[in-house]
């Protein structure tokens, strides 16, 4: 057995016998620093001189309207990147992101009506739910403003050019624009919220609000966001919101920092 060994086997010892903890294992070892805090036992006197890591797991389910940007977030939290490609998720996707000593398994959740319905079952038994929405509430003017002043025979074409085998129904792009519009309003996303959280099975789980597109001049601030939403009016469960940027990368420091707050130790 190696000097390293023997000391990871002392480490491991240690902490089981002085601290009550099992520690899963070291993920970085950086000479002479004390570990400020070790999630779960701040606070308690420990003489070590290494920076230790317990291993941290959360699981987490991402709901939100589509197009809110769930999984641009989760590309940015998994990877740091961004595209402006729009790939609509389907059904749902999981992935798990390592990120120091805390692994989380993210459920990109697909945000379109027809897969509302599946919202509720992946998110029983998770850590924290996050409710992604896009703050661009301009689109929604747009849209009425395109409703009323565009002729007919400009929405012939546009479904033409969208779709030749539509020729003959004029008015499905209107109701395209329509639903563009719906798809990002603060007012469907508070209804979709409310009634997910009403279910039993989702009693207690926290809640992180996160209003995505601040880039965008039009977005909302932040209070009239907590307004809309209604969130002072959740109770029996913890309720965060922040403002954040997946294109500039704005706040998703604090998410990760507020999931692994929330993500639990194991052994
Ligand atoms: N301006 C801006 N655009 C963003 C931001 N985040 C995401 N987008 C864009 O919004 C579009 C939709 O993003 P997605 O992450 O696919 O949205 P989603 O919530 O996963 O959508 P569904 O999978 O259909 O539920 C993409 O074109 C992204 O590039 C942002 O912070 N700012
Ligand atoms: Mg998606």
């Amino acid at each position: 057995m190696g000097l390293w060994d023997s000391l990871l086997n002392w480490l491991r010892s240690y902490s089981k016998r002085r601290l009550g903890i099992e520690l899963g294992f070291l993920s970085r070892f950086e000479k002479g620093k004390i570990l400020p805090s070790i999630s779960g036992i701040e606070g308690k006197d420990i003489p070590l001189t290494f920076c230790l890591f317990f291993k941290q797991e959360m699981e987490l389910s991402l709901v939100g309207l589509q197009n809110a940007g769930k999984t641009s977030l989760v590309n940015g939290i998994a990877t740091g990147g961004y595209s402006e490609d729009r790939i609509p998720t389907v059904g749902f996707n999981m992935r798990k992101v390592t990120k120091g000593n805390v692994t989380i398994k993210l459920w990109d959740l697909g945000g379109q009506r027809r897969f509302r319905g599946m919202w509720e079952r992946y998110c029983r038994g998770v850590s924290a739910i996050v409710l992604v929405i896009a703050l661009h509430l301009r689109l929604l003017f747009l849209a009425c403003f395109y409703r009323i002043r565009v002729p007919l025979i400009s929405l012939i074409h546009a479904n033409a050019l969208m779709d030749q085998n539509s020729y003959l129904f004029p008015l499905k792009p209107l109701k395209y624009v329509v639903d563009a519009a719906d798809r990002d309003s603060v007012p469907i996303s508070r209804t979709e919220l409310h009634e997910l959280l009403t279910k039993p099975s989702l009693s207690g789980i926290p809640l992180l609000v996160l209003g995505n597109k601040i880039d965008k001049s039009e977005a909302l601030s932040k209070q009239a966001l907590v307004d809309q939403l209604g969130l002072d009016s959740i109770q029996e469960r913890e309720v965060c919101c922040y403002m954040i940027s997946c294109k500039d990368s704005v706040n998703i420091d604090a998410v990760l920092d507020w999931l692994i707050k929330h993500s639990k130790t194991v052994n």
